[in-house]
């Protein structure tokens, strides 16, 4: 979790149920904070693969977006990708645009640069996976270092943590409070990585061809939000020439448009060897 002035980061994995922690979130947001007003929402996720292990309400995306309607009057629900194979569910805020009545709120978010970073990896490389487990290391930094997740983006004060028997997470934040996180679910059978980031960026290749490196999926997922005063703003121009990125083809991609941002979503498979 990442807690800014207004801001809330909330990443979680497994059988949790994040969507439930959202009204008790906004009552303290209003009794220490003060706020009131709900500016940008962005609920998201990749299918499950077996979604009927979740509890409810997120067996499936039509009950998460019941869920969220009853708080959020504007929202509006998406998918991404292709339904029947992998894809990318999103819920954001589509108000109605008031021409007549520009609020301060809606000034300050429209001039403050933002942009978000997300490359989901599945089908990762089981030698990398081992990393991440109590076998090969003995405690997060020797894993941080060792898979040269501390290369990704250098200079960030991490917070790592290994789990017993294994799997792995990480959040780290930079001086003038850009964060990353990174969260690993090495097992075979269902291997999972997450990256994240908001680091302000004219170009993404780098950062994602160092996530590739260090991880070697067999698939992956990146979406890239940016507003317009983001230096991230025209990334969708760089992506939309990546026919490929090095071993793995685009298999899809898709652009919006949303109140504030821009939003591009791509999907890649590793050639078949
Ligand atoms: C990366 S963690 C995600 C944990 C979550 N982001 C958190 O911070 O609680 C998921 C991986 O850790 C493993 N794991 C081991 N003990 C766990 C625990 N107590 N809670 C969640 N995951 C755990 C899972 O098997 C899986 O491989």
């Amino acid at each position: 979790m990442f807690i800014s002035k207004r801001r809330f980061i909330l990443k979680t994995c497994g059988t949790t149920t994040p969507l439930l922690c959202l009204q008790p979130l906004l009552l303290l947001a209003e009794q220490y904070g003060g706020f009131t007003k709900v500016e940008d929402l962005f609920y998201s996720r990749k299918n499950y693969k077996r979604p009927e292990l979740q509890i409810m309400p997120h067996q499936h995306f039509d009950q998460e977006v019941a869920l969220l309607d009853t708080l959020f009057p504007d929202g509006a629900a998406y998918c991404l990708g292709a339904v029947n194979k992998d894809c990318w569910y999103l819920y954001t805020l589509n108000p109605i645009p008031k021409k007549t009545i520009i609020s301060d709120i809606t000034t300050a978010a429209c001039d403050e640069a933002d942009q978000t970073l997300e490359i989901l990896m599945t089908d990762l490389d089981p030698e990398i996976m081992a990393i991440f487990t109590k076998e090969e290391c003995l405690n997060a930094t020797e894993a941080t270092k060792k898979s040269g997740i501390d290369k990704i983006i250098p200079n960030m004060v991490i917070d790592d943590f290994l789990f017993e028997p294994c799997g792995y997470s990480m959040n780290g934040v930079t001086k003038n409070g850009c964060y990353m996180t990174i969260h690993i679910t090495p097992e075979p059978d269902f291997s999972y990585v997450s990256f994240e980031t908001n680091i302000p960026s004219s170009s993404y290749r780098e950062i994602i061809q160092k996530v590739l490196d260090t991880f070697n999926p067999g698939k992956f997922t990146v979406t890239i939000f940016a507003n317009q005063a983001s230096p991230t703003k025209d990334t969708s121009k760089e992506l939309l020439l990546l026919n490929h990125i090095g071993k793995w083809q685009r298999r899809d991609i898709q652009l919006c448009n949303f109140k504030n941002y821009d939003l591009i979503y791509t999907f890649y498979c590793r050639f078949p060897s």
